[in-house]
């Protein structure tokens, strides 16, 4: 049955969860918009995998061994979309799962209708398998960040921060909401919000009580926070060693003095001490970086919708996540108008300019080189675990 005919179908029934149950349906969806290998790649790098080998779902649910899926592009492209359908997918498939938002403008709960806020594990209803959502809360990060500067005193994170020239921002990450923050961020505010968000990560991943969650998929912020979060250990290797050469140099500077008047080398412990948080924190980032660099495990998934400005993004940000060596091999076109033999001239004009988009995409050396995934346009909102499976359905094969 072709697509259009299928979405005629849906609007004529008005009824979309009785779409969703239809496996007749679902199971006759043919493939107008489906994956299809573009042209060969011009550069093959470890971390970048051919069109051609690149696996259709059944191997993504194959195994057992724990897999992450990061899915990312543009703001407003489907990111939340496909990564709750592809949960739902894994889910359904028998794989303990877990989605988790690093967006702070989180669209989970809207996506799932169903609360997931508070920074916990909320359990999604209405799938096979245990399937559980996480949305990391910047309030939540921020309560953290706060306790945990009270707590430690003339150390911990605010001292980290003060020490690599971020002292005003950890003050206003104290006063201020990040969501107010986010709309005019200062200078270094990205950074900071990346490096907490990239300790949540790993702390997260490292925890023994997820141990037994085999999928791992994450709907992660618009594009320049995500590139941020990855650029991050360079960002902080630069920092930390200027930080750490100016508090050697300030530490026997001081020993030298104390030494003189006889009294003990505190500043020389506050020093080490950083050097430790530092070190500690070093280690952290090279450990998130890993995680996104690790092509047995990892797959970063582009998002993207045909228009000219949403392919350009993706084209920047598979370049970026290219030069991080982030493995990259599907590329989601979202929202393609569906097949048509009587289109309105609104709707004429729009083809038009998906085509040009989409032409944008085969002739880019770099995007043709993934898998590209047409996903359509569908004529009613994506929200629910029924509409979710239905998109998982169509998108994920
Ligand atoms: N293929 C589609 N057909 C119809 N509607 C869609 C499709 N994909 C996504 N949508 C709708 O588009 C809106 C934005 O989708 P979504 O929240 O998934 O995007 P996002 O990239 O995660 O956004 P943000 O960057 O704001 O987090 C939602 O209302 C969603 O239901």
């Amino acid at each position: 049955m072709a697509m259009a005919a299928l979405f005629n179908r849906a609007s004529k029934t008005q009824t979309f969860n009785l779409l969703c149950r239809s496996n007749r349906i679902l199971t006759s969806i043919s493939s107008p918009i489906q994956t299809k290998p573009l042209k060969a790649p011009f550069q093959v790098r470890s971390a970048v995998t051919r069109a051609d080998d690149v696996v259709a779902f059944d191997e993504m649910v194959a195994g057992i061994q724990r897999k992450y899926y990061m899915l990312g592009g543009k703001g407003g492209v489907g990111k939340t979309s496909c990564a709750a359908s592809l949960a739902v997918k894994f889910a359904n498939h028998g794989h303990p799962t877990i989605v988790v938002s690093t967006d702070p403008a989180h669209s989970l709960s809207d996506s799932f209708a169903q609360d997931l806020t508070g920074g916990a594990l909320v359990p999604v209803e209405g799938v096979d398998s245990p399937l559980f959502a996480l949305e990391i809360s910047p309030e939540k990060a921020r309560e953290e960040f706060r306790s945990k500067n009270q707590k430690s005193g003339d150390s911990g994170v605010k001292n980290l921060m003060d020490g690599m020239g971020l002292g005003t921002l950890s003050n206003q990450l104290e006063e201020l909401k990040l969501g107010e923050l986010l709309d005019t961020p200062p200078p270094g505010l990205d950074e900071a919000i990346a490096i907490s968000k990239a300790c949540e990560v790993m702390e997260f991943v490292e925890t023994q009580e997820y141990t037994t969650f085999t999928r791992i998929v994450f709907d992660t912020a618009p594009t320049g926070h995500t590139l941020r979060l990855l650029s991050l250990p360079d960002f902080l290797d630069s920092s930390i060693g200027k930080m750490m050469k100016l508090k050697r140099k300030l530490a026997s500077a001081s020993s030298a003095l104390k030494s003189l008047f006889g009294k003990k080398e505190a500043g020389q412990d506050i020093s080490e001490k950083l050097e430790d948080k530092l070190g500690e924190l070093r280690e952290k980032m090279a450990r998130v970086r890993h995680l996104f660099q690790d092509s047995d495990t990892t797959e970063f998934i582009i998002v993207t919708i045909p228009t000219v400005m949403a392919v350009n993004e993706s084209s920047r940000l598979h370049a970026s996540l290219r030069k991080e060596s982030v493995p990259v091999r599907r590329l989601i076109v979202n929202q393609v108008l569906p097949p048509s033999t009587s289109d309105c001239k609104f709707c004429a004009m729009k083809r038009k300019d998906q085509m040009r988009a989409l032409d944008i995409i085969q002739n880019d050396p770099a995007l043709s080189s993934l898998r590209s995934i047409q996903a359509p346009l569908f004529d009613v909102e994506i929200r629910g675990v029924p509409a979710l499976k239905f998109m998982g359905d169509v998108v994920w094969r």
